[in-house]
C-alpha cells in the first residue's frame, strides 16, 4: 500500500503561459478511493500527468510514500482518457490487456488472467476491441492499467461515455479495488449522489476549491456558481 502527497503544484505548459494548475497539495491515503472533479480545462488531466511523473511541477513537488518522485514511477499507474485512443485498432482485449505488463513483473497481481477477472469481463479476452461496447472497452483500459504492478492508480475519466447502470457497475469495481488496498485517484464530471461512492473528493479549478468527504465538498460546491446543477461540465 503506498500513499501520495503533493505540495504546492504549480504547472504552465510553456514559460511564458499562465499556470494551468497553482498551488495544488492533495494526499492520497493508502487502500483510499478519492474523486478527482472540476470544470472542462480546470487542470485534472495535467494534474494527474504531474502525479504520474509524465511532467514535472514548476513549483512544488510530489512525494511517494515520503520519497521525492523523480520521473515516472511503476508504483503508480495512470489510465487515460478514453479519447487518447484509436478504438479501432485491430486488437482483441487480451491484447491489449497484455500491452501493460511490465516485463520484470512476475507478481500474480500481474497476470492476465487475474486483471480480466478483476473487472469481470474474462468472458471477453478473445473478442476485439472493436466490437465492444463502450462499457466493455473502458473495462478492457482498466484491466490492461492493472497489469502494471502499481499501488496507486490514477483513473481519468474512466466513466466518460458509459450509461449511468454502467458507470454504477464500474463504480463498484473501483471500490473494490481500494477495498482491497490499492490507492485510486479517479477524474471525474459527475456530480451528485455517485460521489458518495468515494471516500474523498477533490474539486479542483486551477486551484483546489475544496477537499474532504463527498457531503463536505458539495455543500461547499453548491456555493459555487460553476459547479451547480449537479454537474461539473
Ligand atoms: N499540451 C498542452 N499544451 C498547452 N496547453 C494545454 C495542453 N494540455 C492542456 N492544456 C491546457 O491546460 C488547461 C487544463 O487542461 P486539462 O486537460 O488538464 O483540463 P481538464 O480538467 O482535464 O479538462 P477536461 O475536463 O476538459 O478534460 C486547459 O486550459 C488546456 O487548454
Amino acid at each position: 500500500m503506498a500513499s501520495l502527497l503533493a505540495e504546492n503544484l504549480t504547472y504552465s505548459y510553456s514559460a511564458e503561459s499562465k499556470p494551468v494548475l497553482n498551488d495544488v497539495s492533495i494526499q492520497l491515503a493508502p487502500g483510499t478511493l478519492t474523486a478527482l472533479v472540476g470544470p472542462n480545462g480546470a487542470g485534472k488531466s495535467t494534474l494527474l500527468r504531474l502525479l504520474q511523473g509524465q511532467a514535472k511541477p514548476r513549483k512544488g513537488q510530489v512525494n511517494v510514500d515520503g520519497k521525492p518522485l523523480m520521473g515516472e514511477l511503476d508504483q503508480i499507474a495512470l489510465m487515460p482518457q478514453r479519447g487518447l485512443l484509436n478504438w479501432n485498432f485491430p486488437i482483441t482485449v487480451e491484447g491489449l490487456v497484455s500491452l501493460g505488463r511490465v516485463n520484470h513483473c512476475r507478481s500474480a497481481c500481474c497476470e492476465l488472467e487475474a486483471a480480466l477477472q478483476r473487472v469481470g469481463i474474462s468472458e471477453l479476452s478473445k473478442r476485439r476491441l472493436d466490437s465492444l461496447s463502450g462499457g466493455q472497452q473502458q473495462k478492457a483500459l482498466l484491466a490492461k492499467t492493472l497489469m502494471r504492478p502499481a499501488s496507486i492508480f490514477l483513473l481519468d475519466e474512466p466513466c466518460s461515455s458509459l450509461d449511468p447502470p454502467t458507470r454504477e457497475q464500474f463504480l463498484i469495481i473501483i471500490r473494490q479495488l481500494a477495498d482491497a488496498g490499492l490507492t485510486l485517484f479517479v477524474s471525474s464530471h459527475d456530480w451528485g449522489k455517485s460521489l458518495d461512492a468515494y471516500d474523498k473528493v477533490v474539486a479542483l479549478d486551477k486551484t483546489v476549491l475544496a477537499s474532504g468527504r463527498p457531503q463536505e465538498v458539495q455543500e461547499k460546491l453548491d456555493s459555487i456558481n460553476c459547479m451547480s446543477n449537479n454537474c461539473c461540465a
